[in-house]
């Protein structure tokens, strides 16, 4: 037995089936529709009849045929069992249904979500966006226009959750438009959580950008950023510098401690790199071997000698007791500078080039020094 509350809500609930019922009706049997009702009511089973009963009332006149009532049947178990987080909305934007999957997307019960504006759940600016488009939509003059099939996407979005977590999806908008003069069509919303999947991306990206021993960016990742450095450093007329570092005699380390030690030294480089770097804009990176690179955007060549001396220094003071080795175990580096500040080099090629010059210049004066492209 309903309660009144009970009867309203469900009443409430059968006026929206009878809607949707209503566009459904419209299409070929074979179009797929994704739609689904809550757990709850689709387990009452009194309800079922009731709301059959409803749409069969205001859609066929009382005379609602056995197959009419299987494919709603089929429909409203369809909505239930698919695995796509799907949500119905009007032309307002206000949610008209939503199935446990879209509810959980949404973060909310749907019987909360039920009745409000689905663009309330979007991360700017998303809900402008979408905002927007539904005004474009419902401006369209001509009812032509309106029953025209409207879709968007599937586009990535951010649902700004009930609890107010942050959820990445996709979502696809299909229009159901209404065939009847007057009455407004519905939208279909289609989502999936994309949150596993940005996980996996940002860690392959990480990976393709990340030197695997120093955890250092590797190569790629530095022609990528220096190309965008150069970029900007031309547009805002910004000065750029590069200090290019190459380990002295690590032949010799190599051979006299073993490629492990060896290994280890690069990692402590590298750590000295990361940690003398002036602001997060800068960029330490293993250009190949031993040998290693530094980005210093919006950087003059003083900053950028005060920061290979630093280098320098930290470097000849490495102790490489830790990992069982001599306290007379000493390592030094050559480095070379070159900065672009008023257009003295046509590409960012050409800089790294001029960096490799000074470069070979320390190493060629006796190594451990600092070499600035003239
Ligand atoms: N352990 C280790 N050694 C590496 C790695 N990459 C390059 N090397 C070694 O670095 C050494 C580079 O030797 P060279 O190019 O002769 O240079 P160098 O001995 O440092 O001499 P200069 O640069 O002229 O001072 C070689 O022995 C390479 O095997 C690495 O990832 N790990």
């Amino acid at each position: 037995m309903f309660t009144n509350d009970k009867l309203t809500e469900l009443n409430a609930t059968i006026s929206r089936v009878t809607k949707l019922t209503d566009s459904f009706a419209k299409f070929p049997r074979s179009i797929k529709i994704p739609l689904r009702l809550d757990d709850e009511i689709l387990s009452d089973s009194s309800f079922t009849d009731v709301a059959f009963d409803a749409t069969s009332a205001s859609h066929h006149n009382g005379k609602m045929a056995v197959a009419d009532n299987l494919q709603i049947s089929t429909l409203l178990n369809v909505i239930t069992a698919i695995s796509e987080a799907i949500f119905v909305i009007n032309s307002a934007g206000v949610i008209e249904m939503i199935n446990p999957l879209g509810a959980k997307l949404f973060g909310a019960p749907a019987e909360m979500l039920i009745g409000q504006t689905w663009t309330d759940y979007l991360q700017s600016p998303f809900k402008d966006e979408y905002q927007s488009l539904f005004s474009l939509w419902n401006s369209a003059s001509d009812e032509a226009n309106k029953v025209t099939q409207f879709n968007h996407g599937p586009k990535e979005i951010i649902i700004n959750r009930a609890d107010s977590t942050l959820l990445e999806a996709d979502l696809s908008l299909s229009c159901l438009p209404s065939m009847q003069i007057g009455s407004e069509p519905l939208f279909i919303g289609i989502m999936h959580n994309l949150t596993t999947h940005k996980a996996e991306y940002n860690k392959l990206r990480h990976l393709a950008h990340t030197d695997k021993l120093t955890g250092l960016s590797n190569r790629h990742a530095f022609d990528d950023a220096l190309q965008t450095n150069w970029n900007d450093s031309i547009n805002h007329d910004q000065p750029l510098c590069l200090i290019i570092i190459d380990v002295d005699y690590f032949k010799m380390f190599n051979d006299q401690y073993g490629h492990v030690n060896g290994d280890k030294c690069l990692q402590k480089i590298a750590q000295v790199l990361a940690e003398v770097l002036p602001s997060n804009n800068a960029m330490a990176a293993r250009y190949g071997g031993e040998e290693f690179v530094v980005i210093l955007p919006n950087s003059n060549p003083l900053t950028a000698e005060y920061i290979a001396k630093n280098i320098q220094r930290r470097i000849n003071q490495l102790s490489f007791t830790d990992i069982g080795l001599p306290a007379q175990t000493k390592i030094s580096v050559s480095q070379g500078i070159a900065c672009e500040r008023s257009g003295q080099y046509r590409t960012p090629t050409a800089l790294v080039c001029a960096a490799d010059t000074a470069l070979y210049r320390a190493k060629s004066t006796g190594r451990n020094r600092i070499n600035m492209s003239s």
